[in-house]
């Protein structure tokens, strides 16, 4: 079976897209990781997948897999990609585009300069959402690690979860080191991401993220979200933002009530077309 697919990045966050609305497909895990591995395959941090809606308020489904195979809720920079892809390739000619995630519906929308800004929805703090095992909620927490090392987290949903760290600076931060350990931290029983966030002022900051499932990335837009929101929480920082990752600048808004939906401003890029013969059965 020969798959039709586009490569695409949002800063470096990169990206398989398939529509799985005008072909075929069979997904599993081990073919997920191995079109994901950088040198026997294809080679992207997650896989996005065009399906039809399963609602009438909305357009698409808009379905994410880790590098690892595993299935996620939220993915922000391949939001943006998804709406250039439906628009770019015709499958839609609205700008605004509801799509439906397992997390919820999400508003992606186009603007007149060609960059995407995505209404993410709530941030969510309740322990029991994100999921992390506490004994009451806080805007903070202490963490212990498995090599006895303490730290001290913010814990938020974007859909997903994220961990939110505050380092002094993000380029000696030790993600490679603490990333996933705290990935794998038996309070957060679904696995985390996990933001290293340096605070520029007020409304600048610098960011690296070890994801779930894909190690440390160029971008991460839901850990972008969730470091804003965090700074914000904590009067630390104000709306809008701009996050500067290793892949480039986004921008994020949100006004600090947790009724309130936050909007997530970037680029989204094709890089390529391919196709490939289905090799797992
Ligand atoms: N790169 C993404 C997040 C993708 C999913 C994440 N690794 C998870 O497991 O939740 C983004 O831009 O938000």
């Amino acid at each position: 079976m020969t798959i039709h697919f586009t490569k695409m990045h949002g800063l470096g966050n990169d990206f398989m897209v398939i529509d799985a609305i005008n072909q075929a497909i069979e997904l599993n895990p081990e073919q997920i990781r191995q079109w994901a591995n950088r040198h026997f395959g294809i080679g992207f941090d997650q896989l996005l997948i065009v399906e039809p809606p399963k609602t009438a308020d909305t357009l698409f489904t808009y379905r994410i897999f880790n590098a690892d195979g595993g299935e996620v809720e939220q993915c922000g920079n391949g939001a943006r990609c998804f709406a250039r892809y439906v628009y770019d390739k015709g499958l839609t000619t609205e700008k605004e585009i509801p799509v439906g995630t397992a997390s919820g519906r999400i508003v992606l929308h186009i603007n007149d300069s060609g960059d995407v800004t995505v209404d993410m929805g709530r941030p969510m703090f309740t322990p029991t959402n994100i999921p992390f095992i506490t004994e009451c909620e806080a805007t903070s927490y202490p963490l212990t690690l498995d090599d006895g090392s303490e730290w001290v987290i913010d814990a938020v949903s974007m859909g997903n979860p994220h961990a939110v760290l505050e380092v002094e600076n993000v380029d000696t931060a030790p993600v490679s080191h603490l990333g996933p350990m705290i990935e794998h931290h038996r309070q957060f029983p679904n696995r985390v991401n996990v933001g290293f966030m340096q605070i520029v002022d007020r409304q600048h900051i610098r960011l690296r993220v070890f994801e779930r499932g894909s190690g440390e990335t160029l971008a991460c837009g839901t850990g972008a979200c969730a470091a804003v929101v965090s700074g914000i929480r904590r009067n630390r920082l104000d709306s809008p933002c701009l996050v500067d990752v290793r892949g480039g600048r986004l921008s994020v808004a949100w006004t600090g009530k947790t009724q309130d939906s936050v909007l997530m401003t970037g680029p989204a890029q094709s890089v390529f077309e391919g196709q490939i013969t289905q090799t797992i059965a």
